[in-house]
């Protein structure tokens, strides 16, 4: 019998609200320190165009690193397979900020949704022009996968990260000595740390992942990437979404999922839903707690983990 997602995701919601193990905060970064970690929203917009939510799903927070998912949709649109020169396409095995790997790899990071990897995409994004333009062009896309102006950055988050952000001027100068950072690191980082910032509801995010699941398709009609496109980035978020904690992710949840340390995650089920969840607090490897327990209800729920076999009906 097919699930009934209203009362799944209030059952799920009400479950968090109680849930007593919640993970820390982000504190590294100071203006995401004093966010409160009672906060659990979830939010799921069908293939067929419905929409569900509960608990804070229209509360906006920091999307941080599930900002990479989009920003390395632009990328690949401006420079195509090439990108793959510049960034792999393997899962690290290391923390999300780690600079271990970079000097034995020659300034080429394992993929585009580690830290390392996503400042290599904002330096193509970048593409010559002030950080300014950029951030403005990575906007206007989510504004276009949401139907939604009213999606801004914080800017005290912005501000906080990039006066704070030193691991990530640590990679942005040392992949610029290997050549695979092209533009000065402090307009690089300029773009990384506003689009990080971008703030969103579990809703709204919710919408922005609908292409994912859409095999590249916007949901009014028009073709965001090509299905094969869609397809890969659907793999990178499966083995690279979670960091160090992707094979776990994998393995609880079966769908493939991108985490950010604001407490969100944007998981997609090709063909069927884009799911966003947020809870503020976090696991060691910096993915949320309460996200990760809820997807994982979800998915034993509805099976829809990209392992069980379709059933028929659902
Ligand atoms: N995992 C994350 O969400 C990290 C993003 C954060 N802006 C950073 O660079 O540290």
């Amino acid at each position: 019998m097919p699930v009934d997602l209203a009362e799944l995701t209030a059952e799920i919601a009400a479950a968090m609200a109680g849930a007593e193990d919640r993970g820390q905060v982000a504190r590294y970064i100071p203006e995401l320190a004093g966010v409160d970690p009672a906060q659990f929203g979830i939010a799921i917009a069908t293939a067929d165009g419905r929409m569900f939510a509960a608990g804070d799903a229209d509360t906006g927070f920091s999307i941080q690193s599930i900002s990479k998912v989009f920003a390395l949709t632009l990328a690949l649109g401006k420079v195509g397979d090439q990108l793959w020169e510049r960034v792999g396409r393997e899962p690290s095995g290391n923390a999300f900020n780690s600079i271990v790997q970079l000097e034995q790899e020659h300034g080429i990071p394992r993929n585009p949704f580690i830290n390392a990897g996503a400042i290599v995409v904002s330096d193509v994004n970048l593409g010559g022009h002030q950080p300014r333009v950029a951030i403005g062009e990575i906007l206007r896309f989510v504004h276009y996968l949401t139907g939604d102006d009213s999606i801004a950055i914080d800017e005290a988050v912005a501000a906080s990260e990039g006066a704070t952000g030193y691991r990530n001027i640590a990679l942005a100068n040392y992949m610029r000595a290997f050549g695979n950072v092209r533009h000065s690191p402090e307009l690089v980082l300029g773009l990384y740390v506003h689009q990080c910032a971008i703030e969103m509801s579990c809703r709204q995010l919710a919408l922005a992942g609908r292409y994912l699941m859409l095999d590249g398709r916007h949901p009014d009609g028009g073709r965001v990437v090509s299905p094969g496109r869609a397809r890969r980035i659907n793999a990178l978020m499966l083995t690279c979404g979670h960091y160090d904690a992707s094979g776990d992710f994998a393995f609880r949840v079966g769908i493939p999922g991108k985490s950010g340390v604001g407490g969100g995650i944007l998981a997609i089920v090709p063909g069927r839903a884009s799911i966003a969840v947020w809870s503020p607090g976090l696991t060691e490897a910096g993915n949320s707690r309460l996200g990760g327990q809820a997807l994982e209800i979800l998915a034993r729920r509805t099976g829809w983990s990209i392992f069980s076999p379709p059933e028929e009906g659902d």
